[in-house]
């Protein structure tokens, strides 16, 4: 039986342009493993984002299929695939997308306020997410009150915080500095080697290229490379 958790098989996306269609992928395949630390790399414009949306299913095929621990993305309702992003995928993405209005409890909080949990339980989820970023100290500042490395850390946990099987990180480190970047990387590689999660990443940061385990590369929506660290 395959064992891959993210399973592309012959993947085009094309986007409608005025009369016309741009190709953004074409003919993709690709497996994924679970466990895996593992980034999508490439010139911007080379359909990193377009493939992350897919996995995630924010987005469809227009051609092709993927699986997500064997079963079909594409071919569930929006409801289905709002649920499967629910139970199984976490997102971080470049721009924190933190609500400015709630404090960094609550936003670590919100996917949980989607299952069916007592409110002790979501403290206790909440709590040992922040935990892990190492901003348990800070749970009642809003996000205007933290740096962008805070941010982002608040951001991964509210990824982590429904201990998802796969997380897609669009960018994660685009908008930090140097030191932050690679504390975010050193938390996200622990959450991988500790909790088993599985890293997709898309990046053109070296910073993050340095810590992948295994290197997609991407050209006009193709993959040109695919290499794995000894
Ligand atoms: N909704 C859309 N409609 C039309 N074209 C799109 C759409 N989304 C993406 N594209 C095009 O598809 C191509 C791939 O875009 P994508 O965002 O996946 O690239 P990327 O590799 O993630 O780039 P970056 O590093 O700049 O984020 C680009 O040429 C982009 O303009």
């Amino acid at each position: 039986m395959d064992k891959s958790i993210i399973d592309i098989q012959d993947v085009t996306k094309r986007f409608p342009v005025g009369d016309t269609e741009f190709t953004a992928l074409r003919n993709i395949n690709l497996k994924i493993e679970k466990g895996e630390f593992t980034g999508l790399i490439g010139p911007s414009g080379s359909g990193k984002t377009t493939l992350l949306n897919l996995v995630g299913a924010l987005d469809e095929p227009s051609d092709g299929k993927i699986l997500i621990s064997g079963k079909n993305v594409a071919a569930k309702s929006d409801e289905e695939s709002a649920l499967l992003r629910n139970e199984h995928i976490g997102f971080i993405f470049q721009s924190y997308n933190l609500l400015p209005v709630y404090t960094i409890f609550e936003n670590v909080e919100f996917p949980l306020l989607l299952q069916k949990m007592g409110k002790e339980e979501r403290k206790k989820e909440v709590m040992q997410a922040l935990e892990w970023v190492g901003l348990a100290d800070i749970a009642n500042k809003k996000p205007s009150q933290i740096s962008g490395g805070q941010a982002q850390r608040v951001a991964i946990a509210r990824s982590i915080v429904k201990k998802p099987d796969i997380v897609l990180a669009d960018e994660p480190t685009a908008n930090l500095d140097s030191e932050n970047a690679y504390k975010i990387m050193d938390i996200l590689k622990k959450l991988n080697e500790d909790l088993g999660i599985t890293f997709l990443f898309s990046s053109h940061d070296s910073k993050v290229i340095d810590y992948l385990k295994r290197i997609i590369s991407l050209e006009d929506g193709k993959v040109i490379k695919d290499e794995t660290k000894r």
